[in-house]
């Protein structure tokens, strides 16, 4: 396996262009983010050019937060475009439980085989067809109690399936990785979730699916860590995390990771 660093510097020398039909919450917590890995955030969405950018784009990602009938489509064109190109493509299924118009959306998605799922414990349940507990898009789950519903999607979708929360699970159906970096205090942040997202397609635009997928979520957590540490809430958090996202070296990533295999 590379090391993580190595995903990590990989990933700011290509700075690759990833395509992000996100929500109204997340596109600029998402695109700042995303700048400060060094990746290169585009929110496109638009029916009439969502497909094209598709062809630009080095990655895509998909998430349902403030979905209408309008932005459903675009998703599906999206994802539809990415598959038949080769894009590695990202499903980001928040509150996919909560109502018939989530759930119809989710199953439509799922049939385009995303690369990669991502989502909290609450989300990959109701995605794996189990009833789960989210209120809306925060978890109520623990990511433990969706880790067999994580294999599951995995074997049966064919995608890479990344459980976040206090310890994240990541499998693609046969081996399995925990990932244990991270704050509490990153839930207390919106949209640091979709943003994650937005990470994961950008390391997925350079290394295997799997690989690419631990590596992001291993640094976000790092950058956490190192930002819980100046920060006095969730206000200074966020802007301690942007910088610790930026300044973060691999050498220190490597250091700071806690990753094992299962
Ligand atoms: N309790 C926790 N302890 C440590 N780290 C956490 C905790 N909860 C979340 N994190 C960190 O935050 C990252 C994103 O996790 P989370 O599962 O909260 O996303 P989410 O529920 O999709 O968020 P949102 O939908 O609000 O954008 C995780 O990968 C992890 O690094
Ligand atoms: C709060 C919220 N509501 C819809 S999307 C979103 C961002 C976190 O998922
Ligand atoms: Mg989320």
């Amino acid at each position: 396996m590379t090391p993580l660093s190595g995903h990590l510097e990989a990933m700011r020398t290509a700075a690759p262009l990833v395509q992000n039909v996100s929500n109204f919450v997340a596109m600029n917590v998402m695109a700042n983010v995303m700048l400060a890995i060094g990746a290169s955030p585009a929110m496109v969405h638009a029916r009439d050019e969502v497909e094209e950018f598709a062809g630009l784009a080095s990655a895509v990602t998909i998430n349902i937060g403030t979905l209408d009938a309008e932005w459903s489509e675009c998703m599906m064109l999206a994802a539809g475009a990415a598959a038949r190109r080769g894009v590695p493509w990202v499903l980001d299924p928040v509150a996919i439980g909560a109502t018939t118009l989530r759930r119809q959306l989710g199953a439509r998605l799922l049939e385009l085989s995303p690369t990669i799922v991502r989502g909290n414990a609450s989300e990959i349940l109701a995605l794996s067809g189990i009833a789960a507990r989210g209120r809306g898009a925060d978890a109520v789950n623990a990511v433990a109690e969706a880790e067999d519903s994580a294999h599951n999607l995995a074997h049966k979708s064919g995608a890479i399936v990344a459980v976040t929360g206090a310890v994240d699970f990541v499998t693609d159906g046969t081996r399995a990785m925990r990932v244990s970096n991270g704050d509490p205090i990153m839930p207390r942040v919106t949209a640091l979730g979709c943003a994650l997202t937005g990470v994961v397609g950008a390391f997925a635009a350079v290394a295997s699916a799997f690989e690419g997928t631990v590596a992001a979520l291993a640094y976000y957590g790092a950058a956490g860590e190192v930002a819980a540490r100046s920060a006095n809430g969730p206000g200074s958090f966020q802007v301690a995390f942007l910088d610790a996202l930026y300044t973060m070296q691999g050498p220190d990533l490597d250091a700071i990771a806690r990753v094992r295999a299962i």
